[in-house]
């Protein structure tokens, strides 16, 4: 099987651009590969949210080529996105979870939408809150818990189908260093059960915790590849990477 064949995603010479503003991303190329664990890493500003956005396909980019699964994402007709998107869990910065649902039913709602029956809802919901620590809030709403709980009911919802590929941008931003550790070991139990993740942070601390992971740094819009996570076969990180 050839590198291209087994690719998840590939990105060829991306470049984004907000309106008529200067490029926000340039000449992204890189190929993620099934069961990995990527982290995107860079400063603020160096384009890691547009980066994920372009990856779980809210936004198309300016120029290049982007295949996912296969399929060549650009030219898809749109009414193929959903059930794209159905194949990814995203954690987004701003969390998104639905108002007028309880914390259970955010988490249940991917199940719902790929058609598990009601009574095969409440065990693995309740086990995914119990494992972020929540057990005890499924019955309240987004607005009456903390940002940090918010961040976890919308980590659970993201993980709770088991996803082809997690794509989770500053899934630890809200939360202590240790319910930060607890999530990234979420994370590396579901990458270990085959889901492809992708994690953007800049925190350091958290990137040493997966030693085996590959890292992705942008730097004013353009990708670096300081543990060879671009390269094919991916190599494992070196200890102690500052990238
Ligand atoms: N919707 C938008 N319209 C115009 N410019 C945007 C938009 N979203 C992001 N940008 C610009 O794109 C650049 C990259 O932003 P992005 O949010 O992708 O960076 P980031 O690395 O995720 O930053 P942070 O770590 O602070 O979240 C910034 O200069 C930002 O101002």
């Amino acid at each position: 099987m050839s590198a291209k064949e087994s690719a998840i995603v590939q990105f060829d010479n991306v470049g984004l651009r907000y309106g008529t503003e200067r490029e926000v991303l340039s000449n992204i190329s890189f190929t993620l590969f099934p069961g990995r664990f990527y982290f995107l890493t860079g400063a603020s500003g160096a384009g890691k949210t547009s980066l994920l956005k372009l990856l779980y396909l809210a936004q198309r980019p300016s120029r290049g080529g982007m295949r996912m699964f296969g399929t060549d994402v650009i030219t898809m007709p749109r009414d193929e996105l959903p059930g794209f998107r159905r194949r990814m869990g995203v954690v987004f910065q701003d969390f998104r979870l639905v108002d007028h649902l309880s914390a259970f039913d955010n988490v249940a709602l991917p199940l719902r939408v790929s058609g598990v029956r009601e009574r095969d809802l409440a065990g693995p919901v309740n086990d995914m809150l119990d494992w972020v620590g929540l057990g005890h809030r499924a019955d309240a709403r987004p607005a009456t818990l903390s940002g940090g709980e918010q961040q976890r009911v919308a980590i659970a919802r993201a993980v709770i189908a088991r996803p082809e590929i997690l794509v989770a941008d500053e899934p630890t931003g809200n939360v202590d260093p240790e319910m930060a550790l607890k999530l990234i070991r979420l994370f590396e139990a579901l990458n270990r059960l085959g889901t492809t993740v992708v994690v953007a942070t800049h925190d350091y601390q958290l990137i040493r915790k997966v030693p085996e992971s590959l890292i992705m740094r942008l730097d004013k819009g353009t990708l670096s590849d300081p543990t060879g996570a671009l390269r094919y076969p991916p190599k494992r990180a070196p200890s102690g990477v500052e990238a």
